[in-house]
């Protein structure tokens, strides 16, 4: 596991890595905020997940392979769903599906008694076959296509995020032609910003989502879509981005989306009965990092809502929240089979051990996309040899293809030994990719000693079903 100390210098000669990067007292041990609940590692050193040995796992499955700890994700959800409902007379929980979803999932949030979002004709697919309710569902999106919009209404979605003047118009005629009312709100852009990589930071004014309210969008957005035939406003929506843990963000939010219902209030005589603050609230990837549960970020968000509400003489609308990454990313581990291992000459007679595994940025670009933190253990076995700093890497043809920048490992691993990294659950089989023609690695879902695929893994027959050659003449 990582043991970052500020401060402490880097303790092995030979080695390279960030100066606040030191070998762990024991490199066997689990770091327990990282891993799901269901994760231990035995008497015999491997690494288990309810009751199931990786090994096992590995062999009857294949690697790469995403683990999920089912109990892990539903309590998680529940922990949401309990926390949330607990506050303001019962907030509402949306599961945001981008950050995984497929029909065993969508089913799982169904029967923990969360709503869902979702923000594409595909996600929403995925939960129609899972048979999820669905005036449980909000459709997001900055670019929806009329045939999306199409299949909202006539599924009966239960709330549409309008983010542009040209979706207004577009849904209105569509719900007006259909003789149906689509229910709406409105996607802010409150102008914050959150202290995350700038690619998944949503709320500064210079991005693509949402109506601004400085510049006036916001409430021009909100008079056009009450003058609208076919929709009904709901609500303001607000998601400031992702992998946050400062919360002085979602109170600058709450406090201008607020100001702007006031505003609303006094130009329409309307109090709009919902509020949604989006998602984005961050997980541990690496011992570094300490993120808040939701039993503190619901209190929290609650008091800074009733307080403003109160200050603008506003009844308290029904709030909702959409976590993703917090509810699907710690319950899953990716594991990886090693199959190259390099010492790699630095500078200054320095050297780096590159660990080669079987997966990267396909089935985890959120390294090379993001420059993400991850950590990880070796699996099939612990090790007594002497922790040695690593890099893991994938097998694509690109020098950026890196899972793990930086992690102690023990100085034996070698090819066959399998690697397992946490916190994979969320934006890693979702934003999967097929590059080099790697085919997508699969998901099984582990609950009381019992393994079920949820997810198959993709084939190359697969992959070429889609080329359709070159016809001839
Ligand atoms: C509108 C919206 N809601 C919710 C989420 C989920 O964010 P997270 O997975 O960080 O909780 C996202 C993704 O950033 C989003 O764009
Ligand atoms: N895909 C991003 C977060 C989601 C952004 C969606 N608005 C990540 O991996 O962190």
């Amino acid at each position: 596991m990582h043991a970052h100390e500020a401060g402490a210098l880097h303790a092995e000669a030979g080695h390279r890595g960030p100066s606040w990067l030191r070998p762990p007292d024991d490199v066997n041990a689990l770091y327990p905020g990282l891993w799901a609940q269901g994760v231990s590692r035995g008497d015999d050193g491997v690494l288990s997940i309810a009751g199931l040995d990786v090994r096992s796992l590995a062999a009857e499955f294949g690697t790469p392979l995403y683990v999920v700890d089912e109990d892990d994700l539903r309590a998680r959800a529940r922990a949401y769903r309990d926390a949330f409902g607990a506050v303001l007379g019962g907030a509402d929980v949306y599961y945001a599906g981008k950050a995984f979803l497929s029909v065993a999932v969508a089913r799982w949030i169904a029967e923990e008694g969360l709503s869902l979002d979702v923000c594409s004709g595909g996600e929403l697919a995925v939960a129609l076959r899972a048979g999820f309710p669905a005036e449980r569902i909000g459709l997001h999106g900055n670019n929806k296509s009329v045939a999306e919009l199409e299949r909202a209404l006539a599924a009966g979605v239960g709330r549409i995020i309008v983010d542009s003047f040209d979706e207004i118009g577009r849904l209105s005629q569509l719900a007006t032609e259909r003789g149906v009312t689509a229910r709406v709100l409105v996607r802010t852009k409150v102008g914050v910003e959150a202290h995350t990589h700038e690619y998944i930071a949503t709320a500064h004014e210079d991005q693509k989502f949402g109506f601004s309210i400085a510049g006036g969008e916001a409430a021009e957005a909100v008079r056009q879509v009450l003058a609208a035939p076919g929709v009904e406003l709901l609500g303001l929506h607000s998601h400031i981005g992702s992998q946050i843990y400062d919360t002085a963000g979602f109170e600058v939010a709450a406090r201008r989306v607020l100001r702007l219902q006031a505003e609303i209030r006094d130009e329409h005589g309307v109090e709009l009965p919902e509020l949604d603050l989006g998602g984005g609230f961050g997980i541990a990837y690496t011992s570094q990092d300490d993120p808040e549960p939701p039993d503190v970020l619901a209190p929290g968000m609650a008091e800074i809502v009733a307080h403003e509400c109160a200050g603008y003489g506003l009844a308290v609308p029904r709030l909702s929240v959409e976590p993703g990454r917090s509810i699907a990313g710690p319950s899953t581990f990716t594991l990886y089979e090693v199959g190259t291992v390099k010492s790699v000459p630095l500078d200054g007679g320095a050297s780096r051990r590159y660990v080669a595994v079987d997966g990267g940025m396909s089935d985890n670009i959120r390294t090379a996309l993001y420059d993400a933190d991850y950590s990880c253990t070796l699996a099939s076995r612990s090790s007594d040899a002497p922790a040695v700093l690593s890099r893991v890497v994938g097998k694509h043809c690109e020098s950026g293809d890196i899972v793990v920048k930086d992690e102690f490992l023990p100085g034996d691993v070698a090819p066959g030994d399998l690697i397992a990294v946490p916190g994979t659950g969320a934006y890693c089989r979702s934003m999967a990719n097929t590059y080099n023609h790697v085919p997508r690695s699969a998901v099984v879902a582990v609950r009381d000693g019992e393994a079920r695929l949820i997810m198959r893994r993709e084939t190359e027959d697969d992959l070429l079903t889609l080329d359709v050659g070159w016809p001839r003449g």
